[in-house]
């Protein structure tokens, strides 16, 4: 965990990453004539029916209501089980579906979604795969997505094409979780250019200052991790989550979505009930998918957990 979070937005490093990803040579004008050979997002914006982010967290506030986020790993089992698992958390009334590039250098992750990172990458998926099966799967669905990477598949692509694409196959927000903050500026400037909000993380030890500027920088909502580790579905939500988010709120009036352990209909409730906003569940979702005996039965049993995370909810 410790590389983890001297890589993320939360403590400052002098990580490698950034002088891979933007050498000093590269200046604005250089940063303007690719622009230029950008598809305008304006293109993507008429096949996508889905409103944004923050916008869904508007309506939800208005209702008085808790966003329901589910994570899932794409091509865990295979592509077209993620593009059914996608419809199946839209109809169960999931306010937005945060859905994972795999990568093979999960750092971040805990075994389960290390495994079906794993497993995906076995068969075959790729970041490629993964935009056409949403170009053809994001129209059909009434919440946006919010799609997870790694830094390095950013990077390997170049930040502007990495938006274009990415806003072209519909999909409407970025979490990133190994970019440091310093470097978001050029990443939230290319996003914003292509209307997709980044979504920027804290956690339990981030300083309150560097907490501060996390919130005035994210997009979409502020995503707190609840606590230290990595992802994976825990038996208690840790009870600093309810001082973090006051602390958050004093910050911010933007929204705010725990997430990391969140497993069960009883922690939803409890998150909830301490003033987020919004609750991620992943592992608990990827582990349904990935150890179901057929597909089919994964889809049945994601819907019924889904509905129960609802449920509580409600
Ligand atoms: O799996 P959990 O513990 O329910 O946590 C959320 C989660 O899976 C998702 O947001 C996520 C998957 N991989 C990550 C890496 C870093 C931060 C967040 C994530």
């Amino acid at each position: 965990m410790a590389s983890f979070l001297k890589a993320t937005h939360f403590i400052h490093s002098n990580n490698k990453l950034e002088n891979h990803a933007f050498p000093h040579s590269y200046n604005n004008t250089q940063r303007l004539k690719i622009s230029t050979s950008v598809k305008p997002p304006m293109a993507a914006l008429s096949t996508t029916p889905t409103v944004g982010l923050s916008e869904t967290f508007t309506r939800l506030r208005k209702q008085g209501k808790v966003a329901l986020i589910p994570y899932i790993t794409a091509g865990d089992p295979d592509m077209s089980t993620t593009a059914e698992a996608l419809k199946v958390l839209d109809r169960c009334g999931s306010d937005i579906i945060e859905l994972g590039v795999p990568y093979s250098d999960p750092l971040a992750d805990g075994p389960v979604i290390q495994a079906a990172a794993t497993r995906s990458l076995s068969r075959g998926t790729n970041f490629t795969k993964v935009l056409s099966m949403l170009k053809d799967v994001v129209p059909q669905l009434s919440c946006p997505i919010a799609l997870f990477t790694y830094y390095n598949p950013i990077i390997k692509r170049g930040t502007e094409k990495f938006m274009a694409t990415v806003r072209d196959a519909g999909v409407h927000g970025l979490v990133v979780p190994d970019v440091p903050l310093e470097e978001t500026e050029i990443l939230r400037k290319e996003a914003a250019r292509h209307n997709i909000e980044l979504v920027l993380l804290t956690t339990p030890t981030t300083p309150t200052i560097r907490m501060k500027a996390i919130t005035e920088a994210s997009e979409g909502f502020v995503y707190l991790v609840s606590s230290v580790g990595v992802t994976g579905a825990r038996e208690f939500v840790s009870s600093k989550v309810q001082s973090l988010l006051i602390d958050i709120k004093e910050a911010t009036s933007k929204p705010v979505a725990v997430g990391f352990g969140i497993s069960k209909p009883e922690h939803v409730k409890q998150v909830a009930g301490w003033g987020a906003d919004g609750v991620i569940v992943g592992s608990a979702m990827v582990r349904i998918l990935g150890e179901a005996k057929s597909p089919e039965e994964g889809l049945k049993e994601l819907e019924v957990f889904a509905k129960s995370l609802k449920s509580a909810l409600s």
